[in-house]
């Protein structure tokens, strides 16, 4: 049975506890001291709840980041030096070139690695295999409802009370996108590391009355040819901001740990 071990227990990852593949269950959450006690009764007493990674009392066969960047900041490093591979899903904090850098170092010392996992998007595979051959240009554009939204910078940016049509509130690159949206450009950050860099592609933010879905567009143009990807996701009941894919996207690492085929 293989033992993983989640940082951060918040709307993804329960989404993914619920449907952990047969042959891993989850032995230890790095919590806050804030919500340990709360998420110690919610996973039961066979789960070791700690706040620190150096608490851990033995060795996961997988480390699931569902934190935040706030979650990588503190605790991937520690993951890292240790041997462990660390599989990220706020992928974000890349774009922060002071903790890439350390999350790096600590990866060189434990000779460890980083695994983006592809998240609420589909066509990483893709693109990152495009980018071998060269590619010319990417854009990325995520549209939202105006709820998924709140809590988050565009509320500084524009009236979400009002709005009537779709308004593009932000444009940039994909690093200004992950650091000013921590909860909702993870994304773009992907898009980026897999194509021309976090510096490299165009990124529009869009916020849209009409649209019930968490919707992400990817333009691509290169020697392979071009590519063109729409994915309207649902987000998660508890959490709007986070497409209900993303989680699924944790599940299938959780799966791909465990299967022979990995695909
Ligand atoms: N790559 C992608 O496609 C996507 C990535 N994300 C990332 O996934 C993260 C998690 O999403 P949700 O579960 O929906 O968010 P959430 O806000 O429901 O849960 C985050 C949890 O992490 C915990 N946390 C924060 N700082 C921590 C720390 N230092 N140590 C341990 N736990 C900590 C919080 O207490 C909270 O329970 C988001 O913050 C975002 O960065 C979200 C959506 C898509
Ligand atoms: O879950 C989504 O739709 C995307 C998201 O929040 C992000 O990119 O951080």
């Amino acid at each position: 049975m293989k033992r993983l071990m989640m940082i951060g227990f918040g709307a993804m990852a329960e989404e993914v506890l619920k449907l952990l593949p047969e042959g891993m269950v989850l032995g230890w959450v790095v919590a806050t001291e804030r919500s340990r006690d709360r998420i110690a009764r919610q996973v039961g007493n066979q789960v070791q709840v700690i706040t620190a990674v150096a608490a851990c009392d033995g060795r996961p066969d997988l480390v699931l980041e569902c934190a935040g960047q706030a979650g990588v900041r503190a605790h991937g490093a520690a993951v890292l030096q240790r041997g462990w591979d660390l599989m990220m899903i706020s992928i974000g904090a890349l774009a922060d070139r002071q903790l890439a850098d350390q999350l790096y170092a600590a990866a060189a010392i434990g000779k460890a690695r980083l695994h983006a996992l592809p998240g609420a998007i589909a066509g990483i595979d893709g693109l990152a295999a495009a980018r071998e051959g060269g590619l010319h240009q990417v854009t990325y554009t995520c549209r939202k409802n105006p709820q998924s939204w709140r809590g988050s910078p565009a509320e500084s940016m524009i009236d979400l009370a009002t709005i009537k049509q779709p308004q593009v509130f932000f444009e940039g690159t994909a690093r200004q996108a992950a650091l000013t949206f921590p909860a909702n450009a993870n994304v773009a950050a992907t898009i980026a590391l897999a194509s021309l860099g976090l510096d490299g592609i165009r990124v529009q933010l869009v916020v849209d009355p009409f649209t019930t879905t968490n919707q992400h567009q990817i333009e691509a143009y290169g020697r392979f040819g071009e590519m063109s990807i729409q994915l309207c996701g649902k987000p998660l009941d508890n959490n709007p901001k986070t497409s209900t894919l993303a989680a699924l996207s944790v599940v299938r690492a959780c799966r791909q740990s465990v299967s022979t085929l990995v695909i």
